[in-house]
């Protein structure tokens, strides 16, 4: 039997200690955990993201404000925000969403944010904590995305340490810390993707398989070794043969699914880890300064 890891299952089973902690910190500096996004534009896959994490918010007892700017914001304008923001002592978490207008520098924006709020896990200082752990330890912060991959393998029983890893894709978001943390869990890790030669025969090594590509059945059977866990972290939007509009991943679900031991299903897999994970690090940006 297959095992479809759906986030709902684990996202429940993770709730009630996130809605006491997120109370625990009402209750201690009178007003609730604060998340703070920074919309630029109008990207419309990042308008589903938002109304996600909306949601949970307020599912959770997290304060999540969107300040949305417009399209043609100066790079200097939202820079200003950020040291706004990082200033300001009601703001628990800085999350600026990507992808930003081609005049602003990312990478730029992304480091002005205080490492103390980021909740999302892109800056330099978190990059560097997460690959320098003492060994034998684990990370405490990282993206989310991956951070909830790791929380879907542990609840769902997939061991970690000794396995093959083979993670397909090498993003700063996903890919390149993917492999840390499985690394720190004692994983072999293999970081495929574009250019790698043979990459089915790599693919078909792999005990855990992440597919982090873009690109719609990217993983077919072929490239599974059976009873592997598959983690599907793509998003790919497309409208049917019959006119509908339909999310996937990277992975061939209906073939994959028979081979492999563990799968993750898009929607309701890797994603809404990724929005639980950014609760639960604002949650604690929060916390952390009751224990001060
Ligand atoms: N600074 C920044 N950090 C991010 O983490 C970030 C970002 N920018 N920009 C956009 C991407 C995309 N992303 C998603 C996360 C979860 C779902 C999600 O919850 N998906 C659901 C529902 C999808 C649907 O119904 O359309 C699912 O897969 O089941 C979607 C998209 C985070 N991103």
């Amino acid at each position: 039997m297959t095992t479809i890891m759906k986030a709902k299952t684990a996202i429940a089973a993770l709730e009630e200690q996130l809605q006491k902690d997120a109370a625990q910190v009402k209750a201690t500096i009178g007003r609730e955990p604060n998340l703070t996004v920074l919309l630029v534009g109008d990207d419309p896959a990042s308008a589903i993201y938002v109304r996600n994490k909306q949601k949970r918010a307020e599912q959770l007892g997290v304060d999540s404000q969107t300040l949305h700017l417009p399209a043609d914001t100066t790079q200097a304008a939202l820079l200003a925000k950020v040291h706004e923001l990082n200033a300001d002592d009601k703001v628990d978490g800085i999350l600026v969403q990507l992808p930003v207008p081609d005049q602003i520098d990312d990478d730029a924006v992304i480091n002005a944010i205080d490492p103390s709020k980021d909740v999302d896990g892109f800056t330099l200082q978190t990059t560097g904590r997460l690959w320098t752990v003492p060994k034998n330890s684990q990370e405490t912060v990282g993206p989310c995305t991956p951070l909830g991959i790791i929380k879907l393998l542990d609840f769902y029983g997939i061991d970690i340490a000794g396995k093959n890893a083979v993670i397909v894709g090498r993003s700063n978001i996903v890919g390149k810390p993917m492999a840390a943390m499985l690394l720190n869990r004692g994983a072999t890790v293999t970081i495929a993707h574009s250019q790698t030669e043979n990459l089915h025969e790599v693919m078909r090594r792999a005990d855990i398989l992440v597919a982090a590509t873009g690109r719609r059945h990217m993983v077919t059977a072929a490239d599974v070794k059976p009873g592997a866990t598959v983690i599907d972290v793509g998003m790919n939007r497309f409208i049917d043969e019959n006119g509908k509009k339909r999310l996937v991943g990277d992975v061939d679900f209906d073939a994959v699914s028979k081979i492999a031991g563990a799968i993750t299903p898009v929607p309701g897999g890797v994603g809404p880890m990724t929005v639980n994970l950014l609760m639960a690090q604002t949650i604690r940006a929060a916390a952390a300064k009751i224990s001060q």
